[in-house]
């Protein structure tokens, strides 16, 4: 059922009514962490912009321009000032049209990128992101010092000396904030953020530590205000370089907890670090804080894509011992493991058998039944030799339809025993023509004193090659 146009557009309306008054939110608690009149470690607002042109595209060009204007104008109300009503207007334009115009085009070209990332390239994703921040907000810094100059708020000469604190207060409040606002946005709104999910949930309920957050969180905020207390007291510039050490407890909760808790705990703490900076109204060491405050993010945003990259190695890991089709050891895998074994035998004297078998006439099942029944027919009989060996022993897929059976501690003897065992249990098949069996052949050896597997695998397989010849369905020993 598609929503009537009415309804399409006052939801929209509402929507960018609702973004408008967080942004505005946004930027009035901002001032409250000021520790000198309109300077605060970071610029909040940064982020906040920078994530709705990520999420919304264009759309979020109105709705930016809106809120800045307010903000402007709501600057001049609070400075009392006598300017003529135009002149506010036009300046608060052009400080606006400089903000929106330099997150617009970092959100709009971040977002264009997103649509090209695949799901494993979380580092690439974030180093993107952190170069995108780094730019878009020297842009929103150039952009900002010149509208001053261009308002005739500021000289030149100012305008050289403030564009780099601004690109650094920007700087932290995008790069510590903007995953934070997506999430936020993506969860009021319904946007898709699969992008932005690095697939952990495996390995995360594999962790012990999780729903200790309250502990972690307080922990890292005690460290925090102790930091800049004791740096508020002594004003010693190692003092304040501890505060690259909350990286730390913030790793452990990025590596210990779900991605919204991460960026949630990202946000407090850095709420946290400037409120307390700006609670003691001091300029000391302020930069050491922003950068402690755009590296303590950035790690822990690269310390989210290490779960990720685990996980999606245990995936490979698991891909090169696991046949895909029949769930039994890989080639490789049984190779490593047959050398190991024999590396122990060689130490110990005990036996150590090979067997090596081949489903007879599968490509007549293939053509007859199709490759869909062939393949059936290849886990049923990969499966049943599994229920009949010991939980010691290895079966692994050689490819196609030829198998290998590693037994350790059966001598020639035994292990011809096992396979006459296994040939008579292999089952049949349902197929359209009714249940057909599945028969093969088996080749086997004893390995010999100084011989290595591949030797044993070649004897093995002159043994198989015999047992064909001899008219299949049959078990041969070399
Ligand atoms: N369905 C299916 N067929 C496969 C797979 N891998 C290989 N094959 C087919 O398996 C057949 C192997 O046939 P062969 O072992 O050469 O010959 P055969 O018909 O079994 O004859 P003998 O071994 O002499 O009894 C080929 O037709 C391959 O295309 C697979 O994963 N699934």
């Amino acid at each position: 059922m598609t929503t009537p146009p009415v309804q399409q557009f006052s939801a929209s309306v509402a929507r960018y009514a609702a973004f408008i008054a967080m942004w505005l939110l946004v930027w009035w608690a901002a001032m409250l962490m000021e520790y000198q009149p309109y300077i605060s470690l970071w610029y909040p607002p940064a982020g906040l912009s920078l994530a709705a042109f990520t999420l919304m595209g264009y759309r979020a060009l109105l709705p930016v321009l809106t809120a800045t204007l307010i903000a402007g104008f709501w600057m001049y109300l609070q400075l009392g000032s006598t300017l003529p009503f135009t002149t506010q207007l036009i300046n608060t334009l052009i400080l606006a049209a400089g903000h929106t115009l330099a997150y617009g085009l970092g959100g709009l070209y971040f977002r264009h990128t997103i649509s090209k990332w695949d799901i494993q390239q979380l580092p690439q994703r974030i180093l993107y992101f952190l170069v995108i921040t780094l730019l878009t907000t020297l842009l929103a810094a150039l952009f900002g010092s010149t509208a001053f100059v261009a308002i005739g708020a500021m000289s030149w000469t100012d305008a050289n000396a403030a564009w780099l604190n601004w690109w650094v207060g920007d700087l932290a409040g995008a790069m510590v904030l903007t995953p934070f606002f997506i999430l936020l946005l993506s969860q009021l709104w319904d946007y898709d953020v699969s992008w932005l999910r690095p697939n952990v949930q495996s390995f995360l309920q594999e962790r012990a530590h999780t729903r200790l957050w309250s502990h972690k969180i307080t922990l890292m905020l005690v460290l925090v205000a102790t930091i800049i207390t004791i740096d508020y007291l002594y004003s010693h510039a190692a003092i304040a370089y501890f505060i690259f050490f909350i990286s730390l407890p913030q790793m452990w909760i990025v590596f210990t907890e779900r991605l919204e808790t991460t960026l949630l705990s990202l946000a407090i703490v850095s709420v946290f670090i400037a409120s307390w900076f700006g609670f003691y109204g001091v300029d000391n060491h302020a930069l050491t804080y922003q950068f402690a405050m755009c590296v303590i993010a950035a790690n822990a945003y690269f310390g989210l894509s290490v779960p990720s990259l685990l996980s999606h190695n245990r995936k490979l890991h698991h891909q090169t011992r696991i046949d895909a089709l029949t769930h039994v050891a890989t080639r490789s895998h049984f190779i490593q493991t047959a050398e190991e074994k024999l590396r122990g035998q060689r130490s110990t004297d005990f036996p150590l058998s090979l067997i090596v078998f081949d489903i007879d006439e599968f490509k007549t099942i293939n053509d007859t039944f199709g490759h869909l029944i062939g393949d059936q027919a290849l886990i049923m009989a990969a499966q049943s030799v599994r229920t009949h060996i010991r939980q010691c022993d290895l079966i692994a897929r050689f490819g196609g339809d030829e198998f290998l059976i590693l037994l350790p501690e059966q001598n020639l003897a035994q292990a011809r025993a096992t396979a006459e065992r296994l040939r008579e249990s292999l089952p049949a098949i349902p197929t359209n023509e009714g249940m057909v069996q599945i028969k093969a052949s088996f080749g086997i050896v004893e390995i010999a004193p100084g011989e290595s597997i591949n030797e044993a695998l070649q004897r093995a397989d002159q043994a198989l090659l015999k047992a064909k010849r001899k008219g299949r369905d049959q078990v041969v020993s070399s």
